[in-house]
């Protein structure tokens, strides 16, 4: 499978195109400095994923003003100048490289989490999910079966404490992406023009295990989002 789903498996792909990819020796030079099995600090981390344009830019913002909070994303600033390089790559180097983002974004969670709340746009979820739904063509049944160990939590990788999985209607994530007029990634484009595919990635998202996510209705107004989103930090985490 496309997807390396520990920190050694990751790194001895990034290591067999290191030669051929100076980023990738970057990438792996950041890693080596990220010490494994990190571990959370006391404060919340709270994570929201969704489908490009679906308002996860926009609520982690509010969300991080109203809590004091750290605001982190995945892939982490320190690694995206490369994101195009590995982007136009064979499928498993590019996924490695996600990968490798969620693992050095691990180390910025647990030293953030000794000081502030942790607000994180994107982790593993997004890069399992665009992975997943990629591997498989036509309809959602096509996907792996609900139980498949893809759907689970890397063991070595440290978890957050809730979830949120922003969804809005088809029509509405449209109307926002043409508001928004932002250059998209490839995989975001073509993810306009399928229709299907965007089912693929927004169910596996729902399959996901060990932590699960949690849905939320993004349709609403902004305001409406953020004060149903605190709501559920405030009942899920204790603080
Ligand atoms: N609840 C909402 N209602 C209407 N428009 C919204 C809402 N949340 C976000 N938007 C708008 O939709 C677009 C996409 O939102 P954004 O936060 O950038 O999404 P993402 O980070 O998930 O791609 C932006 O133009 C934003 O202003
Ligand atoms: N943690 C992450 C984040 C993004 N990605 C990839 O990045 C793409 C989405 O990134 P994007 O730039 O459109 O996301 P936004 O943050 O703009 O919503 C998807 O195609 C995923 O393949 C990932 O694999 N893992």
């Amino acid at each position: 499978r496309a997807l390396p789903t520990s920190a050694g498996a990751l790194r001895q792909r990034l290591r067999q195109c290191a030669e051929r990819i100076p980023e990738a020796e970057a990438v792996l030079d950041l890693l080596e400095k990220c010490p494994e099995h990190q571990k959370k600090g006391s404060f919340p981390v709270i994570v929201f994923e969704g489908l490009d344009a679906t308002g996860k830019t926009t609520v982690t913002q509010a969300v991080k003003d109203n809590l004091n909070g750290i605001l982190l994303r995945s892939p982490p600033a320190c690694i995206s100048q490369w994101r195009t390089v590995f982007d136009d790559e064979r499928t498993p180097i590019k996924r490695a490289f996600y990968a490798a983002g969620n693992y050095i974004l691990a180390s910025e969670i647990a030293k953030a989490s000794t000081q502030a709340p942790v607000i994180i746009d994107r982790y593993w979820h997004s890069t399992a999910a665009y992975a997943i739904a990629t591997e498989t063509s036509g309809e959602v049944q096509d996907l792996p079966p609900a139980q498949d160990e893809v759907y689970q939590w890397p063991e070595d990788l440290l978890k957050p404490d809730l979830v949120l999985l922003l969804t809005v209607d088809p029509e509405e994530r449209v109307r926002r992406l043409q508001h928004r007029g932002l250059e998209k990634t490839k995989e975001e484009a073509e993810l306009e023009a399928n229709s299907l595919f965007r089912q693929r990635v927004e169910e596996s998202y729902r399959r996901m295990v060990n932590p699960a996510c949690q849905e939320v209705d993004a349709s609403p107004s902004k305001e409406e989002v953020l004060k149903t989103v605190l709501q559920l930090i405030k009942k899920h985490c204790a603080f």
